[in-house]
């Protein structure tokens, strides 16, 4: 852990410390100096001298970061030119640094286990198509716009389309993520840390990028974002799910059994029993319901006439189904009406929360968020292998 930062120090050197100490690793969120990614630091009149160690070759954050640490020297009174030397850690340092950000959980061991304090909510639907993955990717951004630290996966791994809604596609190949010795770190999209399966696969073409697995290759595969994906401190861990009841589901009720369910469905009467359906299976696998979010629901046109193109009532059926015989009643948390801003927000990977948060969606989605966004489960008071105030 560096001294800490003072700006104002009489010493040239501690004064570009405390600089340095303001660059953060975009894709880590952590400063720089927490991560022994400076190496010697000099002063030689009025010039730095510094040395920057990447965690690995080809590092795509390389220049973003080079970029902060040279203005981040250049602000430092009394220095008027840098050398900046980007080298690369070694293999000793990179292990000790992944041992660091795994903070003594073993290399093996699943990330957000009983005891963690990070709220886990896994978002499903009986059906395909009704915007599941939609509001879960809003959701997430809107969670990390309140300041809190989220985490999102992309467990869809027959439709996985959170990469897109969240621009992280270009040109048709998905950002991938930066691996860093068996770590792997999630490319960061609108403040969320976002892994998908679509981030794995080679080829843009839709043949390469087909998956059809079976049960105990898609349980691996979510196993594998629980153990080696860095998320690091999490306030809120949010998952899309496929639609159904299938394996998906299951694994994830053995994976993370204090994750509480968001059903999705639509206005549709005959939608109801299938959103139920997924609802019970959550529940048999000890999770529990947390609530209905009903999709694409009816809009008032400018007339003032309400146009639902997929009827009334499906969530509040739900919400009904799935409170029959609860000690709690299961509510139906909003209502997110049939929005263009919304599909396009998804087209170009400008979620509508940040791209047009007036829209009457945008509203919806923010009430689903008041109620994800409450820390019964949060960081707050508990003491941290990292300094917190950066990352
Ligand atoms: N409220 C809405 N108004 C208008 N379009 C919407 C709304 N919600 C979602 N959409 C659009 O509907 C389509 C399906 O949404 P999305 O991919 O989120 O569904 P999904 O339930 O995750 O599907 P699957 O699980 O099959 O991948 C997308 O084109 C999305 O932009």
């Amino acid at each position: 852990m560096p001294a800490s930062p003072d700006l104002t120090s009489s010493d040239p050197v501690a004064r570009l410390h405390a600089a340095l100490a303001t660059v953060i690793d975009p894709e880590i969120r952590k400063p720089i100096t927490d991560l022994d990614m400076v190496g010697r630091v000099e002063v030689e009149d009025e010039t730095a001298h510094v040395v920057i160690k990447l965690t690995i070759v080809g590092c795509p954050a390389a220049r973003s970061i080079e970029r902060a640490v040279r203005a981040a020297v250049l602000s430092v009174p009394g220095i008027t030119r840098d050398e900046v030397t980007i080298t690369v850690m070694t293999p000793a340092e990179r292990s000790a640094l992944t041992e660091r950000l795994r903070a003594g959980r073993g290399a093996q061991t699943a990330q957000f286990g009983p005891d963690s304090l990070t709220r886990v909510y896994a978002v499903t639907s009986g059906k395909g198509g009704v915007g599941k993955s939609t509001l879960t990717a809003n959701l997430a951004v809107e969670l990390a716009t309140r300041g809190l630290s989220v985490g999102l996966i992309d467990a869809d791994v027959f439709g996985f389309s959170i990469p897109g809604i969240l621009g992280l596609v270009h040109d048709g190949v998905t950002q991938p993520p930066t691996r860093v010795g068996e770590m792997i770190l999630p490319p960061v999209a609108h403040g969320v840390k976002v892994i998908s399966i679509g981030m794995f696969l080679e080829g843009t073409d839709a043949a390469s990028r087909a998956v059809s697995w079976r049960g105990p290759m898609l349980h691996r595969t979510i196993q594998q974002f629980l153990t080696d994906v860095f998320f690091g401190d999490l306030d809120v861990l949010l998952l899309d799910l496929p639609p159904g009841t299938g394996d998906v589901a299951i694994s994830i009720g053995q994976l993370l059994p204090q994750a509480e369910v968001l059903v999705v469905t639509t206005p549709q009467p005959a939608a109801a029993e299938v959103a139920e359906r997924s609802g019970i299976v959550a529940r048999q696998t000890g999770q529990s319901v947390l609530g209905v979010v009903e999709n694409m629901a009816g809009v008032e046109l400018p007339d003032g006439q309400r146009l639902s193109i997929f009827g009334e009532g499906g969530g509040a059926e739900v919400a009904r189904r799935l409170s029959a015989g609860q000690q709690h009643a299961v509510p139906l948390l909003a209502s997110v009406p049939l929005s263009v801003a919304l599909r396009e927000g998804g087209d170009s990977g400008q979620p509508l929360v940040i791209s047009t948060p007036e829209d009457p969606a945008a509203h919806a989605i923010k009430t689903v968020a008041d109620v994800l966004g409450q820390r019964q489960r949060g960081l707050a008071g508990r003491s941290l292998p990292f300094t917190t105030a950066h990352g």
